[in-house]
């Protein structure tokens, strides 16, 4: 008989009542993955055990044999989910069963909608883990004691889920944790041997630690007759129970593969594709690299989990070990198991090692691989560049030795299309180029609309050439440190002297020169009439339907760039624009006939309108207002 003491109740935080709630509701349909789950934290468990007895093999209490088992019983209506890992101390209970520790959870709570498909989604970028025993069970009972405890440190946590939990100290011989779930009425399916040795062969044959179910075996006499009385239980495994990534490539099928990266990225739903490596020689490792179908709530936390499962000679070291990866590949989840690495190995030797920093390059280059062979698939890539584009686009700056692999793995909105959807490489809008053409043109603008109606493209859609319309908040920053592509430089269009190169005639250069020569009257009027508000007036060959537009000197940094480090409170030096005005339009040559009364009100507002159509704000948006109305009732 167990004795409880010090039993008290406590209250969920917040967020697990949310989490609990939405999850019991949302995840439904896919009732069955709290085994899976409940497997999961076990072999974690599990692994964390045999670590620290590395160096202490007293924890191990004389019984190394690590296992998960699984019991039910139909009349009772459980199911027992138990392991002899590293257990669970009073506190680790209180504050691993009863809080979500992870940060951002509170704003990801905030997203969710209510609406059970939608939702189910969203818990499934999160990770239920634990709780996802509530979604078949109205009752939880877990029974815990930590390795390392006496055996009166036992604990049992207790709840039906709705609010709060219990937990009380009891006496516990073994070590590690049993779950026990008091299924729901309509959950009873759940209480049967063939049904559970099917899920965990569905999800868990890939686990390492062997997941083992009693059997009843009764002997028989030589009539074949069973011996009454001579029944005994024995533990079958029931998983495969070798490390995936141990076996070879040649025996594992897709569903294995899948299977897998379910437990190691605790995502529901299947990765787009996986890269599985030995490699051999001087540095020795195994690695297993998914691509996962959709982004993780804490992707752009700063402290968000990321980095792969580190084995050291298939012991389990660290999950997220993120020096095998540069950031721009947070994405990227799997296991790592090399020999290389002494098992004593922590987060602050990993940064130092030599071997560590070989092993990133290498896995780097794989990762990159994988994507470009993950490209050759349209609907695949789409669907990994519209989760993880924006992540890839901070890899240029990050990773200069292998920004042209990566510039090959980008995807653009262009004017080729004109959809806001990014789906042209480089390699398509090179193969594209007009003749004479030698340089790859973008535009970088606040939005989407903002860029494909931007005046600059004027003279390019003229032309028909094509121009990358770049408005993500990282895009500058990726321009900045992209220089070029296939021997073909970048240029913004918004930005220094227009220059297409061989593609406009030596005639159309001439008349150019011409026409900014018949204006030179008029761009000095311009230039007297705006002062300082202007770094330099020019006619311009860029704009065929606008009367004007604002450039900046080619060095200078882009507008879009300037909004958003101003947004964020940093001061910035003034840069004045350089006006561009259009000779063929109507307004320019009213305003090179207007008299000295309306000539600097009308040069002022093709001023701000150019400012205002390239997404800046006016300083004084009142007087542009009044000016253009004044002149709208002369
Ligand atoms: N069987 C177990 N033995 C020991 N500790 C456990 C066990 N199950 C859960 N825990 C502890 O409780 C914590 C919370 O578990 P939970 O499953 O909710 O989240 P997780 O495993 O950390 O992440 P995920 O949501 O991605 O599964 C674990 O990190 C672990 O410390």
């Amino acid at each position: 008989m167990t004795t409880t003491t010090q039993e008290e109740t406590l209250g969920f935080q917040t967020e697990v009542k949310q989490l609990l709630h939405l999850m019991i509701h949302s995840l439904y349909s896919n009732r069955e993955i709290f085994l899976r789950e409940l497997i999961s934290n076990g072999a974690d468990a599990c692994d964390k055990l045999r670590y620290q007895a590395l160096d202490n093999d007293a924890l191990y209490e004389g019984d190394s044999e690590l296992r998960i088992e699984i019991e039910h019983d139909a009349d009772a209506n459980t199911v027992m989910i138990r392991d002899n890992g590293i257990g669970m101390s009073r506190d680790d209970v209180i504050s691993n069963l009863g809080t979500i520790a992870r940060s951002g959870t509170a704003e990801f709570l905030k997203q969710l909608s209510g609406e059970q498909q939608k939702d189910a989604k969203l818990i499934g970028q999160f990770g239920v883990g634990f709780y996802s025993g509530f979604i078949v069970a109205d009752e939880v009972t877990v029974r815990t004691r930590r390795a390392d405890l006496p055996h009166d440190a036992g604990v049992e946590w207790r709840s039906r889920g709705e609010g709060e939990f219990s937990v009380a100290n009891i006496e516990r011989d073994a070590r590690g944790t049993e779950i026990i779930l008091h299924l729901k009425d309509d959950a009873k399916e759940f209480a049967d041997d063939f049904r559970l040795k099917s899920l965990v062969r569905k999800y868990s044959d890939h686990i390492e630690v062997p997941v083992r179910m009693p059997r009843t075996e009764v002997e028989r006499d030589e009539n074949g007759k069973e011996i009454e009385g001579s029944e005994k239980i024995v533990w079958e495994t029931v998983n495969e129970a070798t490390a995936l990534w141990v076996r070879s490539k040649s025996e594992i099928s897709d569903d294995e593969y899948k299977a897998f990266y379910k437990h190691v990225a605790h995502d529901f739903s299947d990765p787009l594709t996986w890269s599985h490596n030995k490699v051999e020689g001087k540095l020795e490792y195994t690695s297993l690299l998914y691509v996962p179908g959709r982004a993780p709530f804490d992707l752009y936390e700063r402290d968000g989990a990321r980095g792969l499962k580190l084995y050291v000679q298939r012991v389990f070291i660290m999950d997220d070990a993120e020096q095998f990866l540069p950031l721009y590949l947070r994405f990227i989840k799997g296991v790592v198991d090399t020999r290389d690495l002494s098992l004593n190995v922590s987060r602050e030797l990993l940064q130092q090692d030599p071997q560590v920093e070989k092993m990133k390059s290498a896995l780097t280059k794989r990762s990159l691989d994988m994507l470009k062979k993950l490209s050759k698939d349209d609907e695949k890539y789409q669907t990994f560049w519209n989760t993880f584009g924006s992540v890839l686009k901070e890899g240029p700056a990050e990773d200069y030795a292998n920004r042209d692999k990566i510039a090959g793995l980008l995807r653009f909105a262009t004017t080729h299309t004109d959809s806001a959807t990014q789906d042209q490489s480089l390699a398509a809008y090179v193969e594209r180029m007009k003749e004479g053409q030698q340089k790859i043109y973008y535009i970088v603008a606040d939005s989407f609309n903002a860029a494909k109606h931007s005046p600059h493209l004027e003279i390019f859609r003229k032309k028909g050439i094509e121009v990358l319309l770049l408005s993500e908040r990282i895009d500058e920053w990726l321009m900045s440190h992209l220089t070029e592509f296939d021997g073909k430089s970048f240029v913004d269009v918004a930005k220094g002297e227009l220059d297409l190169g061989e593609i406009e005639g030596e005639e159309e250069k001439k008349a150019q020169e011409e026409t900014a020569k018949a204006k030179e009257g008029l761009i000095k009027r311009v230039k007297e009439a705006l002062g300082d508000e202007v770094q330099e007036v020019k006619v311009t060959h860029r704009l065929t339907d606008s009367p004007a537009c604002v450039v900046l000197p080619e060095h200078e940094m882009g507008f879009q760039m300037r909004r958003i480090m101003e947004a964020a409170g940093q001061k910035l030096p003034e840069v004045k624009p350089i006006l561009e005005l259009n000779p063929e339009h109507g307004l320019v040559d009213r305003l090179e006939n207007a008299g000295e009364d309306s000539f600097a009100d009308l040069a002022r507002i093709l001023l701000d309108q150019a400012i205002i159509a390239e997404g800046g704000h006016l300083d004084d948006p009142a007087a542009y207002v009044k000016r253009l109305n004044s002149l709208l009732t002369a």
